[in-house]
């Protein structure tokens, strides 16, 4: 297999950096030009290998371990979707120093989705690729809603012609807790691993009432977003979930007629995918 068939798909985050590397080339079974509505159907493409770090403001420890794991990854055109500017451009450098050939920025106008939103051009483009990989992956005749609990938590709706509708953006699970700690006086950050487990929704300390509130206060979010979503449509949609949160809260979502799947790379295979259109301009 040459390295042409070969892609470093990249998504930018507002916390973490992550990489996938694709091997296959991506097959597409309808073609997925620009303005066509991708229709549902074949496997989402996987990656063989992934890499993932935090970006912190003057902090290079990330990107040097980045460094590494491209080592051996040289000459393999990359992709890079972002909605984070400095830790963008910081990722494209470091790409490009390590050899990586031919490192373009993806711009939404090039994706294989329709929008029906006022500024497609606002919309972040991992919530649009979260959307192409859907559209690979729902059934043609059903709509999908795309949980993306990241930085933000993000809950979208494709309708069953494939177009991106738009949805809701709130504060994601780390977001929420550093806020809290922020804004008073005396209530703690609550690390992450914290909020892993369903807590007792009786917090009978600060910590645990912490936990509470948080926990079920996302949960009870989308719930409520997605039922709300649901009301719209005539066929029930397929859930899909995404982002470093979303392994905590997976099993509490869906219901008898909306299946739920965990996809801890849905972003990054929009990301593959997108590379089967149109290239775009170099920057
Ligand atoms: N162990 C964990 N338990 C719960 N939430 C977590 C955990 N680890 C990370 N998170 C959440 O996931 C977010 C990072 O996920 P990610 O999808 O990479 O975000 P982004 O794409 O915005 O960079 C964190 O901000 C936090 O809200
Ligand atoms: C909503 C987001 C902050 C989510 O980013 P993330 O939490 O995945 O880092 C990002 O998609 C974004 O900056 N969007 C621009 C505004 C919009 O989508 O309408
Ligand atoms: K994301």
């Amino acid at each position: 297999m040459g390295e042409t068939e070969r892609l470093i798909a990249v998504d930018v985050g507002n916390s973490r950096v992550k990489l996938g590397l694709f091997e296959r080339p991506v097959e597409c079974e309808q073609a997925a030009q620009a303005g066509l509505l991708p229709i549902a159907g074949g496997a989402l493409p996987e990656p063989v290998d992934t890499f993932s770090f935090a970006h912190v403001e003057g902090e290079p420890s990330g990107y040097n371990a980045l460094r590494e794991w491209l080592r051996p990854h040289a000459g393999i055109p990359a992709l890079l979707a972002s909605v984070h500017r400095s830790a963008g451009q910081a990722t494209i450098e470091a790409l490009r120093g390590c050899g990586v050939d031919n490192c373009r920025p993806l711009v939404g106008k090039q994706l294989p989705i329709a929008t029906r939103v006022d500024q497609p051009e606002r919309v972040g483009i991992d919530r649009l690729l979260a959307g192409v990989a859907a559209n690979r992956l729902r059934r043609p005749e059903s709509p999908a809603i795309v949980v993306d609990l990241g930085t933000a938590l993000t809950i979208d709706l494709i309708a069953a012609d494939g177009a991106f509708e738009g949805g809701a953006i709130l504060p994601g699970l780390r977001m929420a807790s550093r806020a809290l700690h922020d804004q008073t006086d005396a209530l703690p950050d609550i690390a992450m691993q914290q909020l892993e487990d369903s807590p007792d929704a009786v917090g009978r300390n600060t910590v645990d009432a912490l936990r509470a509130g948080l926990f079920w206060g996302a949960v009870g979010a989308i719930r409520e977003v997605v039922a709300r979503q649901r009301d719209r449509l005539t066929v029930p949609p397929q859930l899909y979930l995404t982002g470093g949160a979303a392994p905590s809260v997976a099993r509490l979502l869906g219901g008898p007629d909306c299946t739920v799947r965990y996809l801890p790379h849905l972003v990054l295979s929009g990301v593959a995918i997108a590379s089967e259109s149109k290239p775009g301009p170099a920057p």
